[in-house]
């Protein structure tokens, strides 16, 4: 199994390869150069436990490159960290409504469960190669903790993790800012998630970069990162005993629901995958206006989505596309260049007929909140209230045809001012949260500005080296 381009860069990769650049060199995201139809019983293999399963799904995708044993401890390590009996937790909400919780990793959010998994597997990469990485990820909140957290220590590499300062929640960068580690720095970006996310698109073909060595990025952009996240899809719709339930994602860079996309893809036991999208809606606007338009992200309750160019948008068009690689070339390079594109009326089918999308705003997220606490006894996060919010619509409205499994992708927890206004009561936090408070944070600050932070990375490797 070798990995492509979706702007046509054809000089296939390994596994490996991939992991290690990020971003193909033209820019585009690697997707393997053909679905895999797998030689067993996917649901079978789903009802085992989460590791074997994991280690199933990773060598269909090529990661034996990496080794067996590589293989293996990549995927006890992702069962270790958290998950209960081998499964990750179901809670049947009513008749046919599950949320599957992906929150019980060491920083409480469903990135822990991709990004256990990536560190042992760079490390295996890295060991093959004799070399050294630097990772470079921008984050909106989840992913900068879990990859602090994966990475922290790692004698092989150097983490660089931008956030848009102030607009991320306290728990979440107090996650990030203060472990103390030599080889993790965390920047403030003054500007939002998207601009932090074309830094690092920005850094990963840097010249001044790539002449210091290997440089890559933890985001979903990365497809070792996006391939952790497809395990759940095939776990849960096994436990949930229901036939090709329909996944209900929260969703900001779009890298979640398109796992759910590729676990169906492969012939996992997933039906229709629905991105729920806050009021930085690019995605959903996209999918039904026809008209792809990147805004200024504004502030919401579920901070984590405040994303207005989902990066693994790409990833859905090429496929959408019929895998036309020049054609999604054209578009997103047109989209880098102008921030504005019209879909042909034949994609935007195309799109709607793989993923549908809905908008819901700060008061439905609220309400969600209260509605899940007295109806269901479940005290949920925002962006978990956002996807179940679209969950119980497309029931009303008759547009969810069977069982739904809705994402519950964070502690609630790690957003307590929000739930307290929703709730009345403050949500009970986990040892792992309360303990932050108080704690020294090392934290640099900078401009949205590539220049900025090409300076910014090249000191911090030179100060390791
Ligand atoms: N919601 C994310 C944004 C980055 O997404 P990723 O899946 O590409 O890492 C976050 O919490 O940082």
């Amino acid at each position: 199994m070798n990995y492509i381009g979706t702007r046509g860069f054809k000089e296939q990769r390994s596994f490996a390869g991939a992991l290690l650049d990020g971003l193909a060199p033209d820019g585009g995201l690697y997707v393997p150069q053909a679905w895999p139809t797998p030689d067993f019983d996917l649901s079978a293999a789903s009802n085992g436990g989460y590791a074997d399963l994991t280690v199933q799904l990773l060598n269909l995708f090529g990661v034996g490159v990496l080794g067996d044993q590589a293989v293996k401890a990549a995927a006890q390590r992702t069962e270790d960290a958290f998950l209960r009996d081998g499964a990750v937790p179901l809670t049947r909400l009513e008749n046919d409504l599950y949320l599957l919780e992906l929150y019980h990793g060491p920083t409480h959010a469903f990135k822990d469960m991709a990004m256990q998994m990536m560190a042992p597997l760079t490390d295996a990469a890295l060991a093959q190669r004799g070399e050294k990485l630097t990772l470079v990820t921008a984050t909106s909140g989840d992913t900068g903790a879990a990859a602090v957290r994966a990475f922290a220590g790692s004698e092989h590499v150097k983490l660089i993790v931008f956030h848009p300062l102030g607009r991320v929640s306290p728990v979440q960068r107090l996650q990030m800012t203060t472990v103390q580690a030599d080889n993790v720095l965390n920047v403030g970006v003054n500007g939002d998630f998207d601009d932090c996310q074309k830094i690092v698109k920005a850094l990963l073909s840097e010249p001044a970069l790539k002449a210091q060595g290997l440089i890559s990025s933890v985001n979903s952009i990365n497809w070792g990162r996006l391939l952790g996240q497809v395990p759940y899809y095939l776990s849960a719709a096994a436990h949930s005993g229901l036939d090709k339930p329909e996944f209900v994602v929260p969703t900001g860079n779009f890298g979640d629901a398109f796992a759910g996309w590729v676990a169906r893809q492969i012939g996992g036991n997933v039906g229709h995958l629905h991105a729920a999208v806050n009021r930085n809606d690019a995605l959903n606007q996209a999918i039904n206006n026809g008209r792809y338009v990147r805004r200024q992200a504004v502030e919401t309750a579920s901070v984590s989505m405040d994303v207005q160019a989902p990066s693994n948008f790409e990833r859905l068009v090429f496929e959408a596309s019929g895998r036309d690689a020049g054609a999604t070339r054209d578009l997103f390079n047109a989209f880098g260049q102008s921030g504005e594109v019209a879909l042909s009326g034949h994609l935007q089918e195309a799109l709607k007929s793989e993923v549908s999308a809905s908008t819901v705003s700060e008061d439905q997220t609220k309400a969600t909140i209260k509605l899940a606490y007295e109806k269901y006894g479940q005290v949920i996060c925002p962006h978990t209230a956002v996807a179940l919010s679209a969950a119980l619509t497309r029931r009303e409205t008759g547009e969810a045809k069977g069982g739904q499994i809705v994402l519950s992708t964070a502690h609630a927890a790690k957003f307590p001012a929000f739930v307290t206004e929703a709730l009345g009561f403050e949500p009970k936090a986990p040892d792992a949260i309360t303990n932050l408070y108080g704690l020294t944070e090392t934290l640099s600050e900078m401009p949205a500005d590539v220049t900025a932070a090409v300076t910014t990375v090249k000191a911090f490797i030179e100060w390791i080296d």
